[in-house]
C-alpha cells in the first residue's frame, strides 16, 4: 500500500509564517504560495508576519502547539551579505523549523530561500520560477498526508 498526500485543498486549514527581511523576495514567495493555495482550493489561509527569518521558529512553534492548522508554511529570504551572519541565520532557521516538526504534530514545511545576491533571490521569487507556489504544494501534500497517517 502506498500512503501520499495530494494537492487537494479544499477542507485544509493552512497557516503561512512570513518574514519581512528581504521584502522584495519574501513579497514574491508569499503571491506563488497564496497563487497556489487558491488555485488548489484552501479557503482563506492565514499569514503570520515576522520581522525576519530568524523570527519564524518562534511563530511555527507556536502554531503547531495550538494543533489549529493541517499544515503551516515558512517563507523567508537569507541572502548571502559581506557578514557571515546569513550563515548563523539560516542554520538556526532550519534547525528551529526541524524541530518543530519533531515536537509537534503540525508539518512546518521550510520555505526559506537562501541566496548569494538579491538578484539570485528574485530568479526564485517569480522572475524564473516561484519557490512559493513549489513550497504551497509540498504544504498542501503533506497536510493531506497527515490526514491519511491519522
Ligand atoms: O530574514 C532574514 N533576516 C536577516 N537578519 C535578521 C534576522 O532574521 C532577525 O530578524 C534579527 O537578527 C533580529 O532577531 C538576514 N540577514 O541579516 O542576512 C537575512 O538575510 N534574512
Amino acid at each position: 500500500m502506498i500512503y501520499e498526500g495530494g494537492y487537494n485543498g479544499e477542507g485544509l486549514r493552512i497557516g503561512i509564517i512570513v518574514s519581512r527581511f528581504n521584502d522584495l523576495l519574501t513579497r514574491g514567495l508569499l503571491d506563488g504560495a497564496l497563487d497556489c493555495f487558491k488555485r488548489h482550493g484552501v479557503e482563506d489561509p492565514d499569514v503570520f508576519k515576522v520581522p525576519g527569518a530568524f523570527e519564524i521558529p518562534f511563530v511555527a512553534k507556536e502554531l503547531a502547539k495550538r494543533g489549529k492548522y493541517d499544515a503551516v508554511l515558512a517563507l523567508g529570504a537569507v541572502v548571502r551579505g559581506e557578514t557571515h551572519h546569513f550563515d548563523l541565520i539560516a542554520g538556526e532557521v532550519a534547525k528551529g523549523i526541524a524541530q518543530v516538526n519533531l515536537n509537534y504534530e503540525t508539518p512546518v514545511v521550510f520555505g526559506v530561500i537562501t541566496v548569494d545576491d538579491e538578484l539570485q533571490g528574485l530568479d526564485r521569487a517569480g522572475i524564473k520560477s516561484n519557490r512559493g507556489f513549489e513550497y504551497a504544494l509540498t504544504t498542501l501534500e503533506m497536510a493531506n498526508l497527515r490526514r491519511k497517517l491519522e
